[in-house]
């Protein structure tokens, strides 16, 4: 199998099931958040020493209709902050972070005016569990739905007919995926710890769970049928058994005691983690909804999938889905958790 770092990113504009035509739900988190995004801007720049620009980097930007939407909040805020205190704005200089596999050139296309305001976008292609930035360089960092896909697949998992963790699994599955989640993520922290200045702040949001178990149906129902509608397409002598065996999605839902332990850990010494994780729960109950999930799921799987499989069991597999997923929402509730985090470095 093909290394899912290299592999994994949300599907372009030109595809059939584009990212951009399939990211309202990430739209929604990102307005959600925004109350948190100013009290956080807020709360930095009155801590701050002025400075001529701040740099902001923003995470796993994607491309599509959601990619400027935080960096003109930021733009913003950061005026109307420097209005009411009848101080000059800063310049800002916005770094856009995703994997070097998105389409960075229709980002570039797209950079909206920001209402003449002094705002310098530049691309930044690689793996955020990476260093990106130089030492004590950026003032904020934002990242929304991107932390929860892993850097890889665990090693060693045995979950020969799950593409996930699920309660049939051995409990070393959920185990392994946790131990890959606690790497990527202190991995994440320490590179931004080693980038960011004094007083400075991160705002992270990504999918989570709300009960501790792993295997609780909340968080495990959305691959469980994805599964379902792979065996589906195996059944019919489309793919082979051992490429469904070794097809796992490099994909975690944390809980938040999780986050908070392994932000714990990191930053012993140098963070002050604020208590403020929360959770916001979005729940999908039309079965209509089955094909506008699937085609979410498709929007940010299909390069995973397609590295593994080929390409022509695509739509038989997420037809499938859709018809899974429909018939799940029309007898039960499917809730999703965003964990929303923020940080400032000491
Ligand atoms: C679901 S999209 C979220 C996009 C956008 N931030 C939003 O809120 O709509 C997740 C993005 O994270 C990117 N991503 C995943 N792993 C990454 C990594 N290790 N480094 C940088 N970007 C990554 C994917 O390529 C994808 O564009």
């Amino acid at each position: 199998m093909t290394s899912s770092a290299n592999v994994h990113c949300t599907n372009a504009t030109d595809k059939q099931i584009s990212y951009a035509k399939n990211s309202s739900l990430r739209k929604k988190v990102l307005l959600k958040t925004r109350p948190f995004l100013e009290d956080i801007i807020k709360a930095m720049l009155s801590k701050m020493v002025p400075v001529p620009c701040i740099k902001v980097a923003d995470l796993g930007c994607a491309t599509g209709p959601n990619t400027f939407f935080p960096t003109c909040e930021i733009v913003d805020i950061v005026t109307r902050i420097c209005q009411e205190a009848h101080c000059e704005s800063p310049e800002l200089q916005v770094f856009l972070n995703d994997l070097p596999q998105i389409d960075f050139n229709t980002v570039f296309k797209s950079v909206p005016p920001f209402n003449g305001r002094p705002c310098f976008i530049a691309g930044v292609a690689g793996s955020f569990y990476q260093r990106l930035f130089p030492t004590n360089s950026i003032h904020f960092v934002h990242s929304s739905y991107s932390l929860h896909w892993l850097s890889k697949v665990p090693g060693e998992v045995e979950n020969k007919r799950n593409v996930y963790i699920a309660k049939s699994n051995p409990p070393n599955v959920s185990k392994a995926y946790f131990e890959q989640f606690r790497n990527d993520f202190s991995s994440f922290l320490r590179f931004r710890s080693e980038e960011m200045i004094t007083g400075g702040r991160m705002l992270l949001t990504f999918v989570g769970r709300s009960i501790t178990d792993p295997t609780s149906k909340d968080c495990c129902a959305i691959w469980g049928l994805f599964t379902k509608s792979l065996l589906g397409v195996y059944s019919q002598g489309l793919v082979c058994e051992s490429d469904v065996d070794s097809f796992n999605v490099p994909y975690y839902h944390p809980c938040k005691e999780e986050v908070r332990e392994i932000i714990e850990t990191t930053f012993k010494m140098n963070w002050d983690f604020e208590d403020d994780i929360c959770n916001e729960n979005f729940v999908f109950e039309n079965s209509k909804s089955g094909r506008n999930v699937a085609n979410c799921i498709r929007a940010i799987t299909e390069s995973l999938i397609v590295s593994h499989f080929g390409d022509t069991i695509i739509d038989n597999l997420f037809s499938r889905y859709a018809q899974h997923v429909g018939e799940h929402l029309s007898y039960e509730k499917t809730k999703m958790v965003t964990i929303v985090v923020s940080i400032t470095m000491k």
